[in-house]
């Protein structure tokens, strides 16, 4: 399978509470990922919806429309392509937004797309503007412009497609031109998922791996994931090495909290880097406010990944705000750090 080139910063490789899945996991994950809707676990409004589009497309015997589908990373977006390419019995095709820089790429994938089939792209906000442009035809009309030839001679023949569903993924979906979003007949948001749910996911992923665990144990592992499906699975996969090389082999709540301390996660599930910015916001800036350039040297990391790798779980979890004025930490940053708030404290 093709995912283009997944861009991770060095910071990203190394974090076990990043959403952005590495290459050599990709194939844990593929055992794990659940077939069809029925299995799907969580995010009950974009599943009822889902299964009405598939249910309504099934019954007129047509190609289902196409699917938007955005969200952080590692919530199940690729999950529930290939759901839809399963309960429509078609084939999927994947690429990815980085992977289509010419419009000559998508020209290649669209016109050798069969009939029903299902083409996944993810990272959609991240493909050429020229392929863009030639993917509003196909979506909408079925057909795609071949060009031949260079310069004043060149012409453009149309070549029809069979109809075909587009389901198109993205972190940004914001960063979608309207006119592509708009050709989207369905667009499902997925949001972080409750501990209940990580609880769900982790226990069928236990009993998949043959993996001996006690519900405290996983409960413990549910509430450190951060809203998200890969990073339970990912910590579930960890907490097992511990049980396995230093416990009983059973994971237990014992087991997941001496694994976890271990591997640095806390009961917020946030890991090292979090907590440096935490700690250098309240320990040497006295809560801030802090620019983040200063905030980034003084944890020792680029601007860049504390901006988009740490704020965004921060900034959910209530521990930081931004302000105009530089980054703040909270009140319940102070507490979570086990220090006294100071008095008068406004933020
Ligand atoms: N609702 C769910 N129920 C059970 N497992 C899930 C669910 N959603 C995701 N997972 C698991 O989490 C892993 C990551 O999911 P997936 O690859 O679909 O995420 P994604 O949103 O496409 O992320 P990315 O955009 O980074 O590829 C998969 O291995 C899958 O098993």
């Amino acid at each position: 399978m093709d995912f283009g080139d997944q861009r991770l910063t060095g910071a990203e490789h190394d974090r076990l509470v990043s959403g952005t899945a590495e290459a050599a996991e990709r194939d844990a994950e593929a055992a794990l990922r659940p077939k069809g809707l029925h299995d799907f676990i969580g995010q009950p409004q974009v599943r009822e919806q889902l299964s009405l589009v598939l249910d309504a497309a099934k019954a007129r015997s047509r190609t289902p429309d196409h699917v938007l589908l955005s969200g952080p990373p590692g919530l199940g977006k690729t999950t529930l392509a290939m759901i839809i390419a399963h309960e429509m019995q078609a084939s999927l095709r994947v690429t990815s937004g980085p992977a289509v820089q010419h419009a000559g790429d998508l020209a290649a994938i669209l016109s050798s797309l069969e009939e029903g089939e299902v083409l996944f792209i993810d990272e959609i906000h991240r493909m050429a503007r020229a392929a863009e442009e030639m993917l509003y035809v196909a979506m909408e009309d079925f057909r795609v412009d071949v060009i031949v030839g260079k310069g004043p001679g060149a012409t453009a023949i149309p070549l029809d497609l069979p109809p075909f569903t587009l389901v198109g993924a993205t972190t940004r979906s914001g960063l979608l031109p309207a006119p592509l979003r708009d050709r989207f007949g369905f667009t499902g948001h997925l949001d972080f998922y409750s501990s209940a749910d990580l609880l769900t996911v982790l226990t069928r992923s236990a009993r998949m791996l043959g993996i001996d665990a006690e519900n405290r144990g996983l409960q413990e592992i549910s509430t450190r994931s951060r809203g998200t499906p890969r990073i339970a699975n990912r910590l579930l996969r960890r907490v097992r090495d511990w049980a396995q090389v230093r416990g009983t082999g059973i994971i237990d709540e014992a087991a997941a909290l001496s694994a976890l301390t271990v591997y640095e996660v806390d009961a917020l599930g946030l890991d090292r880097l979090d907590r440096s910015v935490l700690d250098v916001l309240c320990r040497r800036f006295g809560g801030g406010p802090v620019g983040l350039g200063t905030l980034s040297v003084s944890v020792g990391e680029e601007a860049d990944t504390v901006e988009t790798v740490s704020e965004p779980y921060l900034v959910r979890e209530g521990l930081i705000s931004r302000t105009p004025r530089g980054r703040v930490a909270t009140s319940a940053a102070w507490k979570h750090l086990g220090l006294h708030v100071p008095a008068n404290y406004e933020f």
